[in-house]
């Protein structure tokens, strides 16, 4: 209906949503002339400003006293529309999400500043004789130009450090000559047959359940739960296979663009070319291309970040979600969605499938699956014959190292073993910088930051103490400055950097690395760093969570969780399931394709029913206490949650305009409101946060009952702030 049936606008005027922190579209005059449909991408005046919007609506019953008064749409843009699948996605969301539409609509139009079809771009050839009078800026730029070849105008000017009047100047001489640049070609399309590769067994059911799955259309959702290294990509190829010899899209969300530099490869491996990328780090110019090849259809396959779900697909046809229990799929700035369960709403309004990958699903697909809403799809084994990692238990009750070291005894022999033997190992803690603390061992002195409730994390490579959670740092400094003693500062608990260093000292042959997020300058940077373990150039890897999930390192047999407790037992209802996921995600690295993996987990409460879980490789003990666990508290998926965060300058307006909040509440059986209590991160960036938790059972619309609420509650005027976030996934 969109692009078919297209109309003249008969009342002249449309409403268009513009892209700031509003609910409502704003209504415009439509031009004499210009044909105006839903969808369609405008200029618009908005104050003093001119702003890129969406018609969202025609106005069929425009106030005829307003008419007059209203402004007048600028110009359309030579773009798709945005088609009703898209702006229904931005409704719902915004909806569900209690964020404002405008925002959400933002997030569609990210397309740079660069919008419609690509300018022609003017390129320069040097085709004469040298002028007569030369000039040192013209030598500069016949120089560059010397290989003949066709060069972008104002790049050569650049490099040459000339004015564009230069190149005139020799054009006019003959020396040069303008031609149009070659426009960029359509990203070629993969091949579905480029590379099909041999099955296992296991692997061609699954596979053959895939095609099936894509080839029915419209929506349903699958499950493909693989354990670590069972190829679960090479079996969902074969969906994305399906779906492009339909000649539609398929999107492929990842949840960290670490995960991307080795997917890119096999990609390319199996159908021939390389997928469409779309992240925060393209290039204003890629990525303006990369939208508009969406969305005028020639892009086949995109993989992305969370932000990929609301690009304007021109006929998307598949969605896979990788790594779906990923905790990264969660926004929590601005708008606070959840990219997986959006992107299961986006299917379902676009009428198409959607696979969950992962090997440790979230409890809420776990459930989903086994209630039959989504179709499991199973691979129970590792490919190629390997085993699943084989773990052990390190009781640092019993056997832990020594003071200020954080290796135990036997863990450090087994590496030893593996580096003697030519394999790598890798040491997991998630946990950034140097060392957690810095305290004064004279008065007890601990470094806190001025504006959060928050330690200072020691950064020895920076050389800095750094305040996680709004960046403030300081250098270490010599004494204390609260008793004045000199050298009595001590670091306390380990952060990578730190572990480096004890590995570098139990293992001086070694070559050792750090991947942590912080240390990372550029994708680039970090893919080559990945690359170069997977080559084999590394003994030992020291990470946080970055190279905890997904990559494929072959001669890595050996990983040791230098604190598995780490991530439980701090209140937040997903600990257990987070920590599970995490540990099995990490193990998951060992013995993907020769030998035998271990895991060994340095724990201080072996005897906890996530650790029991992992050491006898039970997952249906874990899903089946953590499933029981969650219905009994109504937490999700059997009830619903939201939190409300209300933050402000100082603590007594705080938390009096959250017991405000609280007080008028709306009574209603099936609902809960918990607090205010004070947020464990109880100050951040000098504000005092509370929170208010909302629990309700399963079948209760939240989102309605939070709007109604906060319509008529007090509002949040001032300083004070307050954020909305609906189904929390942390608790902070
Ligand atoms: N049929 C196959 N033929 C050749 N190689 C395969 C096949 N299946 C899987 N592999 C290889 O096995 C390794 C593991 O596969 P893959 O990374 O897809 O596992 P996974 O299930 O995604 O694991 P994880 O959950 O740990 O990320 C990869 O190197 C992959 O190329
Ligand atoms: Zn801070």
């Amino acid at each position: 209906m969109d692009e078919a049936a297209r109309t003249k606008t008969p009342s002249g005027v449309v409403d268009v949503l513009v892209p700031v922190a509003l609910n409502q579209a704003y209504s415009y005059r439509v031009p004499r002339g210009l044909d105006l449909q839903p969808g369609d991408v405008v200029s618009v005046p908005l104050g003093a400003r001119e702003v890129i919007g969406v018609v969202w609506a025609e106005n069929e019953n425009p106030d005829p006293r307003l008419h007059n008064r209203l402004k007048e749409v600028g110009e359309k843009f030579d773009v798709p529309p945005l088609k009703q699948e898209l702006r229904s996605l931005v409704d719902w969301v915004a909806n569900y999400t209690l964020s404002a539409r405008g925002m959400v609509m933002k997030m569609t139009l990210r397309m740079g500043e660069h919008l419609g079809p690509e300018r022609v771009r003017m390129g320069v050839r040097l085709v004469g004789e040298v002028p007569k009078r030369m000039t040192s800026a013209r030598a500069r730029l016949i120089e560059i130009l010397s290989d003949g070849l066709l060069h972008a105008k104002s790049e050569a000017a650049k490099e040459a450090g000339v004015s564009g009047g230069v190149i005139d100047g020799l054009v006019d001489e003959g020396t040069l000559a303008i031609e149009a640049m070659p426009r960029a070609l359509p990203p070629p399309a993969p091949d579905p047959t480029f590379a099909e590769p041999d099955f296992s067994d296991d692997q061609a059911v699954a596979a053959e359940a895939m095609r099936t799955f894509a080839a029915k259309g419209d929506f349903h959702a699958a499950l493909l739960d693989g354990v670590t290294g069972s190829g679960k990509t090479e079996v969902y190829f074969e969906a994305v296979a399906e779906v492009i010899k339909r000649g539609e899209q398929v999107l492929i969300l990842m949840p960290e663009i670490a995960l991307t530099g080795q997917f890119l490869e096999r990609f390319s491996k199996r159908f021939g070319v390389r997928p469409l990328e779309w992240h925060s780090e393209l290039t204003p110019r890629t990525r303006a291309r990369n939208w508009a090849s969406i969305a005028n259809g020639e892009a086949h396959v995109i993989v992305g970040a969370r932000s990929a779900l609301f690009l304007p697909y021109a006929k998307l046809g598949l969605i896979i979600v990788d790594e779906e229990h990923d905790q990264a799929y969660k926004q929590d700035e601005g708008a606070h969605y959840h990219a997986r369960d959006m992107a299961v709403v986006r299917a379902s309004i676009a009428r198409i499938p959607i696979v969950l990958a992962s090997a440790t699903p979230s409890v809420e697909s776990e459930v989903n699956a086994r209630k039959g809403r989504y179709q499991r799809i199973a691979l129970p084994s590792r490919f190629g014959g390997q085993h699943m990692p084989h773990i052990e238990v390190i009781d640092l009750r019993r056997e832990g190292p020594m003071r200020g070291r954080f290796i135990a005894p036997r863990l450090a022999e087994k590496i030893q073993i593996a580096i003697e033997r030519k394999e790598q190992a890798l040491l997991f803690l998630n946990r950034r910088g140097y060392a957690p603390l810095t305290l004064c061992r004279g008065c007890g002195h601990r470094f806190a930051c001025t504006i959060c409730d928050a330690w200072l994390v020691d950064h020895r490579f920076r050389q800095r103490l750094v305040c996680h959670h709004c960046g403030f740092s300081m250098h270490r400094p010599q004494q204390c400055p609260h008793c004045q003693a000199e050298e009595s500062l001590v670091a306390v608990g380990p952060g990578v950097e730190r572990l480096q260093e004890e590995a570098a000292s139990l293992f001086p042959d070694a070559r050792t690395m750090v991947l942590s997020s912080d240390l990372i300058t550029s994708i680039d940077a970090m893919r080559t760093e990945l690359a170069e373990i997977a080559e084999g150039r590394v003994d030992v890897i020291i990470g946080t969570q970055l190279v905890a999930k997904g990559h494929n390192f072959p001669r890595l047999n050996l990983v040791g969780v230098i604190d598995a407790d780490l991530g439980l037992g701090n209140g937040d209802p997903r600990a257990a399931e987070r920590t599970y996921q995490m540990l099995n995600q990490v193990i998951g690295r060992a013995g993907r394709e020769q030998g035998r993996g271990v895991g060994y987990l340095q724990t201080h409460q072996p005897e906890h029913p996530v650790m029991k879980a992992l050491i006898a490789n039970d997952r249906e003990a874990f899903y089946a206490s953590e499933i029981e666990a969650r219905e009994r508290a109504g937490y999700p998926p059997f009830g619903r949650l939201a939190s409300l965060i209300i933050s402000g300058g100082d603590r007594p307006t705080t938390e009096g305009y959250a017991r405000k909040l609280a007080a008028v509440a709306p009574i209603d059986e099936r609902i809960m409101v918990l607090g205010p209590a004070e947020a464990p991160l109880a100050v951040i960036k000098g504000r005092y946060r509370f929170r208010l938790l909302v629990k309700s059972a399963r079948n209760v619309d939240l989102s309605h009952y939070l709007r109604d609420w906060l319509a008529h509650g007090p509002k949040a005027t001032g300083n004070l702030k307050l954020e909305v976030d609906v189904d929390p996934q942390s608790f902070l």
